[in-house]
């Protein structure tokens, strides 16, 4: 079974927009469960303009499903994620000024630093993750950090989805099978949406997760949270 996890950064956005506490984010979270969602992805970044800091503690007593948190590894966020244990963390190497993850990790030129980094999530307690491209050296060098799972960064998928879909999820499914040969989970996500995401759900067997926030919130506004998150699951049901 593939989990759907709902990436809440939007909603915070549009909160801080106002500064008062509409829509809230909290409330928001629960809802997402409450309405089949497998999980709650948030990715605090250093300037705190999407998802805080104090959300995500707030968040952890609320959360009975997964929680996931993504980011790139700072002090800062090393001490957030101490404080709050989630089931997963997700390392993601976004600059502090990007306008979202625009990127995956080089798992070559970093793997020391990962090895590192891996561990001490682990340490916690936490399942850890690397956000990086379908690429196989990516992968292998992946495979040597000790890490749970990788993220495959979607966003080249989702881009020539429409152009070439077997063309742009080959990468994918090679990706995907390499890494569980080397016993590694396999989590996607980034511009992830109801056109794109049942191929990718079909090709990919074994897809553990997958982390879905801006596509499913704009949906949301069209057709309603419920429906819309019960949409997003009809498209990870295996035919
Ligand atoms: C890691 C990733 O792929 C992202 O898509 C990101 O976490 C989304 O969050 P934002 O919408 O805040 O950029
Ligand atoms: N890890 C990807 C994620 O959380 C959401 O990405 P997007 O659906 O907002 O592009």
């Amino acid at each position: 079974m593939t989990k759907l996890s709902v990436n809440i950064n939007k909603i915070a956005t549009l909160r801080n927009a106002r500064g008062h506490n509409r829509p809230d984010v909290l409330q928001v979270a629960r809802d997402c469960e409450r309405f089949g969602a497998q999980g709650i992805t948030v990715h605090p970044r250093p300037d705190e303009r999407h998802i805080r800091y104090q959300d995500v503690r707030d968040l952890k007593p609320l959360v009975t499903t997964e929680f996931n948190i993504e980011g790139n590894p700072t002090p800062d966020f090393i001490e957030l994620v101490r404080a709050v244990r989630p089931e997963q963390v997700t390392l993601v190497p976004d600059a502090p000024d990007a306008i979202t993850s625009n990127a995956g990790w080089d798992t070559i030129r970093h793997q020391e630093y990962l090895r590192g980094i891996v561990q001490e999530f682990k340490q916690m307690g936490c399942r850890v993750s690397i956000f990086l491209d379908p690429v196989e050296e990516l992968v292998r060098a992946a495979a040597t950090t000790g890490t749970d799972r990788i993220e495959l960064y979607t966003e080249a998928y989702a881009t020539g989805y429409h152009q070439d879909r077997e063309a742009a999820v080959a990468p994918y499914r090679e990706a995907a099978a390499l890494a569980q040969q080397l016993g590694l989970g396999v989590n996607a996500g980034h511009d992830l949406d109801l056109d794109n995401l049942a191929f990718l759900h079909q090709q990919l067997p074994g897809l553990a997760e997958v982390s879905i926030g801006h596509a499913l919130v704009c949906d949301a506004l069209y057709l309603g949270l419920e429906n819309t998150i019960q949409l997003y699951l009809r498209q990870l049901i295996n035919n």
